[in-house]
């Protein structure tokens, strides 16, 4: 149990917690849209609440350095656990520098099961993963260590199996990675060692779907990496060309798949005596193909052939499911998070999204665990499967449904909950929607604001990193937009360094409460502050709590 917090009893009613997924605050003007939306709910409150900004990205949340985005994992870890903890991007780039990853028992399996082979025949190593530098799931120059260690131990051949980002970096930049990654490839590949790219496809079209929200991408991409079935093409190079020819004004993450073939034939599936590494760090895009390749009883969709291989995470991507059993570098062991406490304390605790960031805030929330603690209740709301420019609007009024249903029910004291639309849209690159997907979430701010009110309670509105307050590509000199070939300027789909807002809505305390800013404010200071708000002292692991008192 936490102990009581002596200079504060507590808000009486509930403490909620709005994450306002993708909401950072503008450097510039031009291009955010979160400045363009009509949203008079958050103008009043920036104007009348105390509000301050927290840092959101770089190692205020784990990652190796401040150059580093923030993302939904490394952001709702820390909001979650009240602690910052090294994250995979940084202790995969550790276990490759210190070289503790080649020592490790999986890497070791991995390469002995791919020489191995089956039938008297040696196998192929085969990597599958987000093709860029983003940091938010992989970094190819993880791919790079590997593939060069994998031939110094004597694996003959190797396949890359590319799924293209242009939604961590920019939009059409597939080609700045693959063009210079063949010719690696190249250059490393004779006398006895052949590594090539096999297939690939957009991350959005294929294999990293998240959250069973659309099965049928990684149905698509296990018959592109392990059947070898798609359009063919000689190389990847070749491929991203041809596909941006075929569907004009196609980001890459929106690409089709593509295999590639030698006379017709697919030069990479996956068969029997094979070893493959997934090699993105981050679990949640992970996880459904990552099930697909281990479960015995799979029933997602019809594998067709399920061939024996030797199956490596890049990190264990589930922690209570144990998946996948077999894992190249361990995950940060997140432990004495916010609702564990919370659930000590025996408060009840409610939290809810819609689909695509329904395990933010609960399974990222409670530190990459899968199940619930005592007294937490977790409702999904299904999210549409639509490109989401065409639904900005997403799923906020029925999260906002929800939440009021739970703050009438007068069950819960704790309550959570994500709404999307800023991050889901800000993704797409279509600046009108964007504005639009604020504009959503403002409204259902002001359904769900009153609601908390007449339960007595008070709430914390706040973001997990930027988004949507950058659309577009700014040249770094004049701040001007980067403009397309048509004029027209060159979206920018990725995260943002920007630092998001954290407002305290209280009706109840008189102007009792507010908040203090200070530095190095960040994230991972909220637990404790919602742990003061509840009228208890913060957990000696949590960073400080915000909370000021009159
Ligand atoms: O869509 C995703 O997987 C990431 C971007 O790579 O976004 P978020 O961290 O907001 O989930
Ligand atoms: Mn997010
Ligand atoms: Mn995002």
């Amino acid at each position: 149990m936490l102990q009581k917090f002596p200079a504060f009893t507590g808000v009486n009613g509930p403490v909620v917690v709005i994450v306002l997924d993708g909401y950072g605050i503008p450097k510039h003007h031009v291009g955010s849209a979160i400045d363009a939306a009509r949203k008079p709910t958050l103008e009043r409150l920036f104007a009348e609440c105390p509000n301050i900004t927290l840092r959101a990205h770089g190692t205020a949340v784990g990652m190796p350095s401040d150059d580093d985005m923030g993302n939904s994992e490394v952001g709702h870890n820390a909001l979650g656990a009240g602690q910052v903890y090294a994250q995979g991007a940084a202790l995969v780039a550790n276990a490759i520098a210190e070289g503790a990853i080649w020592q490790g028992e999986a890497w070791q399996q991995i390469v002995a099961g791919a020489k191995a082979g089956a039938n008297g025949k040696a196998g192929t190593l085969h990597f599958i993963g987000l093709f860029s530098d983003g940091n938010v799931h992989s970094h190819i120059d993880h791919l790079k260590a590997m593939v060069l260690r994998a031939k110094e131990e004597g694996v003959a051949t190797v396949r890359i199996h590319a799924l293209l980002d242009g939604r961590d970096v920019p939009e059409t930049s597939a080609l700045d990675y693959v063009l210079p990654f063949e010719a690696f490839l190249k250059e490393v590949s004779g006398a006895g060692f052949d590594a090539r790219i096999a297939s690939g496809g957009g991350r959005q079209t294929i294999t990293m779907d998240r959250y069973e929200a659309n099965w049928a991408m990684v149905a698509r991409g296990w018959r592109t990496h392990v059947l070898g079935e798609g359009p063919q093409f000689a190389s990847a190079g070749d491929a991203v060309h041809g596909l941006r020819a075929q569907h004009p004004g196609t980001i890459d993450q929106d690409l089709p798949e593509f295999v590639i073939a030698d006379e017709g034939k697919p030069v990479g599936t996956i068969e029997d005596g094979d070893a493959v590494v997934f090699y993105n760090f981050r679990g949640d895009r992970a996880i459904e193909i990552t099930r697909a390749f281990v479960e015995a009883d799979f029933t997602a969709f019809d594998r067709v052939r399920t061939p024996k291989v030797t199956y490596a995470g890049m990190l264990q991507y589930d922690g209570d499911l144990q998946l996948p059993k077999r894992f190249l570098v361990a995950p940060p062991a997140i432990t004495d998070t916010s609702a564990e406490w919370f659930s000590k304390s025996g408060l009840a605790q409610f939290a809810c999204s819609e689909t695509q960031k329904f395990g933010h805030v609960t399974y990222f929330w409670n530190g990459n665990r899968s199940n619930k603690f005592e007294g937490e209740t977790w409702q999904e709301v299904p999210s549409d499967v639509v490109p989401f420019e065409q639904r900005p609007w997403m799923k906020a009024a029925e999260i906002t449904d929800a939440m009021i249903a739970a703050l009438r029910s007068g069950q819960y004291r704790v309550l959570r909950c994500n709404y999307a639309n800023g991050d889901m849209v800000g993704h797409t690159g279509h600046f009108r929607a964007a504005t639009m997907a604020i504009e959503a979430v403002d409204l259902a701010l002001a359904r769900l604001l009153p609601a908390i009110d007449a339960a007595g309670g008070v709430a914390l509105i706040t973001a997990d990193h930027g988004n949507a307050d950058e659309m577009f590509e700014l040249d770094k000199k004049t701040k001007q937009p980067a403009l397309n070939p048509d004029g027209s300027p060159k979206a920018k789909t990725a995260h943002t360094l920007n630092p998001v807002p954290l407002i305290l809505y209280d009706k109840v305390s008189g102007g009792r409460l507010g908040l203090q800013p200070t530095e190095h404010a960040g994230l991972s200071n909220i637990a404790a502050t919602v742990a003061n708000l509840l009228g208890f002292d913060k957990h000696p692991k949590w960073d400080d709590s915000l909370l000021t008192l009159k």
